[in-house]
């Protein structure tokens, strides 16, 4: 829960966060939407407390997140970022980067595949979950949204209790978007979830949305209350499937 919680980096003058609260209870998914700069990523990085913020405070199952031990509180969250890291591991390795115990535990590995639809993947794979992934020691390499897609399973192989999902979908083609927009509620289900997107279709999944505009809150709500509004959050949707539907036109008659 964010309760009046501003944030100006030690080395601005203006503040990047102003006055942001709002609560997250289990088992509910928050999406962050705004322009580039908007505070979105400062936000998170408040969260798991790469930063402590100027003003105001940040309170996890009752209790001020600068009382947590550090490790205790880094625990309770799975994070996958838009610029994820490919390590040159099997493909077992990769998903328990997330969580080193299920390292021997074929059967955890494989459901995280299967949320995150990699099992497919590891199906066709020459030995599977023992192949080797990444170029650099003659392994098998992925396109990049197989990476992310393993990256994905990395974050719910982990028992966490916050996700947090940076661009989760960038490079996944629709399909697989489509397919993880079917099983998002069921990924999430038990864990608080917030995602980061510029694309409406992603931020469509969360229950409850909130429009960063310049550090502030601007407007919060679902995606149906959001287009009810008719503000900023409806106007740049809009654009956005305009945009799509131009495209595909385009597609279409080329
Ligand atoms: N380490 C830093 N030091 C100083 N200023 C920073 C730092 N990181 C980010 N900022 C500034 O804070 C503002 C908000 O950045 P932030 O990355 O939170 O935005 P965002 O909404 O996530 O943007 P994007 O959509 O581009 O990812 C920007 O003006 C950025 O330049």
């Amino acid at each position: 829960m964010f309760e009046h919680v501003s944030f100006t980096y030690p080395d601005q003058n203006s503040p990047t966060l102003r006055d942001v609260s709002f609560e997250l209870t289990p088992g509910e998914s928050l999406a962050l939407v705004g322009h580039n700069g908007a505070g979105k990523t400062t936000l998170i990085k408040l969260l798991l407390r790469l930063y402590d913020p100027t003003e105001g405070r940040i309170v996890l199952d009752g209790k001020d997140l600068r009382d947590y031990d550090l490790v205790a509180l880094r625990r309770k969250f799975g994070a996958i970022f838009q610029d994820f890291v490919h390590y040159d591991l099997t493909l077992g390795e990769n998903i328990a980067l997330g969580e080193v115990a299920a390292l021997d535990d074929q059967a955890r590995l494989w459901q995280a595949a299967r949320q995150a639809n990699v099992a497919t993947l590891a199906e066709t794979l020459p030995q599977g979950m023992d192949t080797l992934l990444g170029r650099s020691f003659g392994g098998q390499e992925l396109s990049g949204g197989q990476w992310q897609r393993v990256a994905l399973a990395r974050a719910f192989v982990r028992d966490c209790q916050v996700l947090v999902l940076d661009e989760p979908t960038a490079t996944l083609d629709v399909q697989t978007e489509y397919e993880l927009y079917q099983r998002f509620h069921e990924l999430t289900h038990g864990r608080m979830t917030i995602l980061i997107s510029h694309r409406f279709s992603t931020v469509r999944m969360a229950e409850r949305i909130l429009y960063l505009a310049d550090g502030r809150i601007q407007e919060a709500g679902s995606h149906a209350e959001l287009l009810a509004l008719n503000g900023e959050y409806a106007r740049l949707y809009r654009l956005q499937a305009s945009q799509y539907l131009a495209e595909s036109k385009d597609e279409v008659q080329a």
